[in-house]
């Protein structure tokens, strides 16, 4: 069988494809694949400037670009439309590049057009004369080019031309066009291309070797299994790769204690989480030491499960791995140590705190009106005082610090609610039930007893835990080199823990990293996302104030809808008929989602697609199927389309969500920054098209879309 490599374009382009003609490309590979004289099937087109480059027919309409790699191995570089492959297989050249030892390629035809259309005279003084071409062979640039440079005098000229180059030419000739030293360049093509990378001696013939060191555009494909299951689910098929900066993080040797990856949404912290824990497990010795791979929620620990198992197809790799949600993991040390836990759900846990409400301490608001404090208050100051810093005593409790928790509380007052929290922590203990934050408080206390049981722990969506769970987190590792390794974005928090690291005892300065290249959203749809979010500051889990700079989309696409409506029915008339425009196109169900702020509204909204014949996930049931979920359900999850509705003023922000500014306006902003967090988590869940609507009033979060 031909050994195959995968280019990105190829997989960007196939995703995107409507079933049949996916299907089509499946079969033409397959065949292609399995024959033993692959090239027989390959087309090498007249006049091709490349005698690598070849096609091979898909359909009528759809051709494949396959470039020969030497011996049986090829790289399926693209699918395009007949007519645009023909063109891209006559233009182009692959080449190595004799620097970094990448494989490149490069569109001649059009080199060749820009050198006639420069002026045939030379200018006075080229933009780059300064450079002498020693230096521009040792950044990688190809002396196809060195005799146009000394004609281009302007950065519209060296645009056009940089244009048809690689990436690694594009950075290195528009760096000393900026003014940069070739040292500072050759740092910056080294950083972002190789990731720091050595390529040794470069063979700049071999270009299976090249594709090999190109990990961040190429990937080689095991055999015809894994090349199904990556065909199978076009949708994930970017996790195979990883940018430079991406690998630099994820592979890096040693960090000498914990290490911090920010990155907004979609900015690929999952991606690199993944990969860093099956270069973790790659490397453990011998002696049955594992790796945890955890994160917030169950669903979101089983997709990681799924990714993990399309990463590495190495049975020794994966089963030193653990992926388990941080509530379950608490859950089991709980229970085997002691055996018998019941979890208090919120149907048990709402009751209690409400009745201890109404029986409960009262306070003067801001009108001068007295008034009690609500369940949902003392339930969070439990959560985020009370067992945060664990405290056990009213003395203690007196004296706890409650930074973030809004306005002040006498002294009189704490000692009311401390006896209302005792009241309902009381009820809880007698019943035998355990809250997930208590477990966790309590697996922490279990595993401090015996040495730690992970060797590395890995831990994504770290930004809405709590306190007590990075305790557990804290225990379940030895303090020493590479053994947190949290991935985190802190405009996603849409749950109250407010955490510093450093007083948990987890140390993460001088081993923080941020990325900021968001590679799910196109541009417009991340536009818009980070629109809602008001530009307010906010504290990482390091206590240092986040940054939005430099986050950027490098797509683009449509500029996202937004729909508005006389009445609910209305608008979900025309939801179905969306969903069902795209299901037309060829979108596959479970590439399709539709976030909404309620539970109420999933139920009717997954009664109404069923009403219409459309399938609707269902995890219990195992169907598959449009995933209709709330905004805090999508977090960490990604669709092609995806339809976010019910955007009214009286929807979102959530009004039991909020508390008054009367009540308390520090508590009553930081609640609001959470609603623009949870709308913002909703969006970035689009990959390609963004569909918004509302009836009636729209949420003043929605910011204005351009018309
Ligand atoms: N280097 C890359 N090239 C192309 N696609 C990438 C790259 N890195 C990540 N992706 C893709 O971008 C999407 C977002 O990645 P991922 O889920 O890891 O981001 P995230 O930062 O964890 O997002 P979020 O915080 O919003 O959940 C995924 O589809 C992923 O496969």
């Amino acid at each position: 069988m031909a050994e195959l490599a995968i280019d990105r374009e190829f997989l960007r382009h196939y995703a995107k494809l409507p079933r049949p003609v996916q299907r089509a490309v499946d079969a033409a590979i397959g065949k292609f694949a399995e024959h033993t004289h692959a090239g027989l099937h390959l087309e090498k087109l007249t006049g091709a400037r490349d005698p690598n480059v070849r096609t091979i027919r898909v359909s009528d309409f759809w051709r494949g670009i396959v470039v020969a790699l030497g011996g049986t191995r090829y790289l399926l570089k693209d699918v395009l439309p007949h007519d645009d492959a023909n063109a891209y297989a006559v233009s182009r050249i692959f080449s190595v590049n004799q620097a970094l030892g990448i494989l490149e390629v490069r569109d001649q035809e059009g080199i060749d057009e820009f050198a006639r259309a420069l002026p045939a005279e030379p200018p006075a003084e080229g933009l780059l004369d300064h450079v002498p071409n020693a230096d521009l062979r040792r950044l990688g640039v190809n002396p196809v080019v060195f005799p146009l440079l000394p004609r281009i005098n302007s950065d519209e000229q060296l645009e056009s031309l940089c244009q048809l180059l690689p990436e690694a030419q594009r950075t290195a000739l528009t760096g000393l066009a900026a003014g940069m030293s070739p040292d500072e360049v050759m740092q910056e093509v080294v950083g972002q291309i190789l990731a720091g990378e050595d390529p040794g001696e470069v063979d700049t013939h071999d270009l299976a070797a090249a594709a090999r060191r190109t990990p961040d555009r190429i990937a080689f494909v095991s055999g015809p299994i894994e090349l199904a299951a990556i065909l199978a689910r076009p949708f994930d098929l970017w996790r195979t790769f990883l940018h430079p900066t991406q690998r630099d993080v994820a592979y890096r040797e040693v960090y000498s204690g914990p290490a911090l990856v920010t990155g907004s949404a979609g900015t690929g912290k999952t991606v690199t989480g993944l990969h860093r824990a099956v270069f973790l497990a790659g490397r453990l010795p011998d002696d049955g030491s594992k790796v945890l791979l955890t994160t917030f929620t169950r669903a979101l620990a089983e997709a990681l499960g799924r990714q993990l198992y399309r990463l590495t197809d190495k049975p020794a790799v994966r089963s030193r791995i653990d992926v388990i949600s941080i509530d379950k993991l608490a859950y089991e040390i709980v229970a085997r140590d002691r055996r018998k836990v019941t979890v208090a759900d919120d149907e048990v846990l709402n009751p209690l705190w409400e009745t201890a409400a109404a029986a409960g301490p009262t306070y003067q608001n801001r009108a001068g009106r007295v008034t009690r404090f609500s369940g949902a208050f003392l339930r969070r100051e439990w959560e985020q005082v009370v067992l945060a810093q664990r405290v056990t005593s009213v003395d203690a409790y007196r004296e706890a610090g409650r930074a973030g928790r809004g306005a002040g509380l006498r002294a009189e007052q704490r000692d009311q609610v401390w006896a209302a929290i005792e009241g309902v922590a009381g009820q809880l203990n007698k019943r035998g039930l355990r809250t997930h934050t208590q477990l966790a408080d309590e697996a922490a206390e279990i595993v401090r007893r015996s040495p730690a049981p992970y060797r590395h722990v890995v831990v994504d969506e770290g930004q809405d835990l709590h306190p007590a769970q990075w305790r557990l987190l804290r225990a379940l590792v030895a303090p020493g080199p590479n053994d947190l390794f949290l991935l985190a974005d802190p405009y996603q928090r849409i749950y109250d823990n407010q955490v510093s690291l450093a007083q948990l005892g987890i140390q993460v300065r001088g081993r923080t990293r941020r990325l900021t290249v968001n590679y799910r959203t196109t541009h417009e749809i991340l536009d818009l996302s980070v629109r809602v979010l008001n530009g307010d500051p906010v504290t990482g889990l390091d206590g240092e104030h986040d940054t939005l700079r430099g986050y950027r989309s490098v797509t683009r696409g449509g500029v996202p809808e937004v729909a508005a409506h006389a009445d609910r029915n209305l608008e979900l008339d025309a939801l179905i008929e969306r969903v069902g425009t795209w299901l037309d196109q060829g979108v596959e169900p479970h590439a399709i989602g539709i976030a909404v702020r309620t539970g109420n509204l999933v139920k009717t909204i997954s009664r109404t697609l069923g009403e219409a014949h459309i399938d609707v996930a269902d995890d219990r049931r195992g169907a598959d199927g449009v995933r209709v979920a709330t905004m805090h359900r999508m977090k960490g999850l990604e669709f092609q389309c995806l339809a976010v509705v019910g955007l009214d003023a009286g929807v979102l922000p959530a009004p039991n969500a909020v508390t008054s500014a009367a009540e308390d306006p520090h508590a009553h902003r930081q609640d609001l920054q959470r609603e623009r967090c949870l709308l913002f988590v909703a969006l970035t869940r689009a990959r390609d098209v963004l569909y918004l609507s509302h009836s009636g009033t729209p949420s003043t979060l929605l910011p204005e879309t351009p018309k």
